[in-house]
């Protein structure tokens, strides 16, 4: 939704101009925590940009105000030489050394000007970048699927983390033009109070109409995040390398290119539009200023004709004239551009500032020790889903025992993992661990005690250690653990055969990065869930589906062993594999249909032992 009501093409309803002038004030309220922000990044180059800052706004007057003496001194220099045949050269010397001073001192103070805004802006770039993913590491599974919280978060990396700076730079920059200008006008005013006025008002136009283009320009860039956020998809998916494969055997380069395209030519209409806009009240009103200078360049020369003030003052008053009303602008564009970054870091501020239901639990132990994991009458639909996932599910699984799931897919399986390890919370129900609710844990406590890999496991594009050592980030570097853990994970031979064992680089971003096979990788994930060696209990989806039968058989042979007295909950189509659980529930649309063990299951004759002989059958 567009956060404001005004119409994007053409001047706001009348009724809406109130809620216009309120939306424009209120997007100042981030400039305080812009600037909180830029001096907190770095105090010392703060302090540098507002001294030079203030050097630089001064030193114009200066120049202009030794001009005027340069060009008397010439004058009566001239006339002494004509009256007497003596020049009196040194005065003119002397202020134009001081003249040549001052323009150096200037240039100085604008090249610290570019220095500090530039150390600035790798500083700050970081810093804003920091506080980007450390809001991300605090957010629920939830927000990433959440395709408008997602346009929040592309925005806010796209663009917020230049803006605090610009706000920053725009502001000083402002009180530059300010200091220049109050000096010009203090020396203008001498020539006609009237004079001043007219300096100020001509910039008025054309800084309206600025102010309200930048404002276009936002809610068009907001609008268009979806759109935005496909043309970075389809980029990703022409120029990377995991789709590459299929891009290329399904021919799909120039269909999706074609969409690309479109893209950019519908955005691009909307842009030229606005654009065109834009430059054209500028043009005309920025006329009305050229207008206005030229009037008041006919007037300080009649001045000077009539003998009103002298031709170094001529000069000089030009000079104020021309450069106050290219700071009036430079002001009037600086406000707009505070305007402008102020819509922008509201969504850094609106991202930073989404709320994070805090985890409110603190149990380190359950209440019932050794009774394991219940699940109880628990449902659960996901966010914006019509149907629930699961409906009603109840188990209880002991200390020790294995669970297999099995069912269709889609069935619900692996929400039923999901909801376990508290990456969603239950809409009714409730998860008991040792008799306490999943919600009244201490989350870290609680991940610890599980090893958990999924189906679609990350693939981190590091060294195949560090793969391994994702498991505990207690032991990310623990060569000895990476071993430890491969060796149950069915892993250590085939990485010693690799040119730098644990150390090989994994991956194509990176130089001299190997691919992995798909079992090769299970392998390795299977070895990461091995790693949380304090955890009791072991949750693999799917763990075995890539893997050889002889892999896959040997992982199995040794199931109980590895898993010790861990809770070992197995999802797998595998009925070779499922059969060895303790339990077995067959989950279809989201309930549990059938509960018991192979044997129990077989008897009943159910929709198991209709899956298990058909699986059989393509053996025979
Ligand atoms: N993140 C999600 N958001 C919304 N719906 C989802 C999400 N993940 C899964 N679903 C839906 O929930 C249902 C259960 O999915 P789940 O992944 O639990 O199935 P599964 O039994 O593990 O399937 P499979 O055997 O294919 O892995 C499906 O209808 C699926 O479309």
């Amino acid at each position: 939704m567009p956060p404001h009501s005004s119409s994007p093409h053409g001047s706001p309803p009348p009724a809406e101009s109130t809620e216009l002038a309120r939306s424009f004030l209120g997007v100042f309220r981030y400039s305080g925590r812009a600037l909180e922000l830029v001096w907190s990044t770095s105090r010392t180059l703060t302090i540098a940009l507002a001294l030079l800052t203030l050097t630089a706004g001064l030193l114009p007057a200066g120049v202009a105000y030794v001009g005027a003496h340069i060009v008397d001194a010439v004058v009566s220099a001239s006339r002494t030489w004509t009256a007497s045949g003596h020049p009196s050269l040194r005065p003119v010397f002397e202020w134009v050394a001081l003249e040549g001073l001052l323009v150096a001192a200037l240039a100085g103070a604008q090249r610290g000007l570019s220095l500090c805004q530039s150390l600035l802006r790798a500083l700050l770039g970081q810093r804003v970048n920091v506080m980007i993913l450390e809001k991300a590491l605090t957010l629920e599974l939830a927000h990433f699927e959440d395709s408008e919280f997602y346009d929040k978060l592309t925005r806010a990396r796209r663009e917020a983390s230049s803006r605090p700076l610009s706000l920053v730079t725009r502001t000083f920059g402002l009180g530059q033009n300010a200091i220049s200008l109050i000096s010009y006008g203090t020396l203008l005013f001498h020539f006609s109070p009237w004079a001043v006025v007219v300096l100020l008002l001509a910039g008025l136009p054309s800084f309206l109409s600025e102010t309200k283009f930048s404002g276009d320009a936002f809610r068009l860039f907001r609008w268009r995040s979806p759109e935005t956020r496909m043309q970075l998809y389809l980029e990703t998916v022409l120029a990377r390398e995991d789709h590459a494969k299929e891009v290329k055997l399904y021919e799909l380069g120039p269909l999706l290119l074609d969409r690309y395209r479109d893209i950019f030519d519908k955005l691009y209409s909307d842009d030229r539009d606005l654009t065109v806009r834009r430059e054209s009240w500028g043009f005309g009103l920025g006329l009305l200023g050229t207008i206005t200078l030229y009037g008041a360049y006919a007037w300080i020369a009649a001045s000077t004709v009539v003998g009103r003030i002298t031709l170094g003052q001529m000069t000089m008053y030009l000079m104020l004239f021309r450069q106050g009303q290219s700071a009036v602008s430079a002001m009037l564009s600086a406000i707009g551009g505070m305007y402008e970054d102020n819509l922008y870091l509201s969504t850094l501020y609106e991202y930073l500032e989404t709320p994070v239901p805090p985890s409110s639990g603190i149990a380190q132990r359950g209440a019932k020790p050794d009774d394991g994991i219940r699940f109880e009458q628990v449902s659960f639909t996901y966010p914006g889903a019509g149907e629930p996932a699961l409906h009603d599910i109840n188990l209880h699984i002991r200390p020790g025992e294995s669970l297999a799931m099995v069912g269709q897919n889609g069935s619900g399986k692996t929400t039923l993992i999901k909801l376990l390890t508290r990456l969603y919370s239950p809409d009714s129900g409730r998860i008991l661990l040792d008799g306490t609710d999943l919600r009244d844990w201490d989350e870290s406590t609680l991940l610890q005690r599980i090893g958990v890999i999924f189906q679609d496991f990350a693939r981190y594009q590091m060294r195949v250690g560090e793969n391994v050592g994702a498991g505990d980030v207690s032991h990310f570097e623990d060569e000895a653990r990476w071993r430890e853990a491969s060796d149950k994970g069915m892993a250590s031979e085939f990485i010693d055969g690799l040119p730098a064992g644990f150390n090989t680089q994994l991956g194509k971003w990176f130089r001299e990065g190997r691919e992995l096979s798909g079992g090769q990788w299970q392998k390795i994930a299977l070895a990461r869930a091995f790693m949380r060696s304090r955890a009791d209990i072991l949750v693999l989806d799917e763990p075995t589906a890539a893997m050889d039968a002889q892999a896959e058989a040997d992982i199995f042979a040794h199931f109980r062993e590895l898993a010790g007295n861990r809770i070992a909950i197995l999802i797998s189509h595998r009925f070779s594999t499922v059969r060895m659980a303790d339990q077995i529930i067959v989950i279809q649309d989201g309930r549990i249909i059938e509960h018991g063990s192979h044997s129990q299951l077989m008897a009943l004759d159910g929709h198991y032992a209709h899956l298990f002989s058909l699986q059989a059958q393509g053996y025979r």
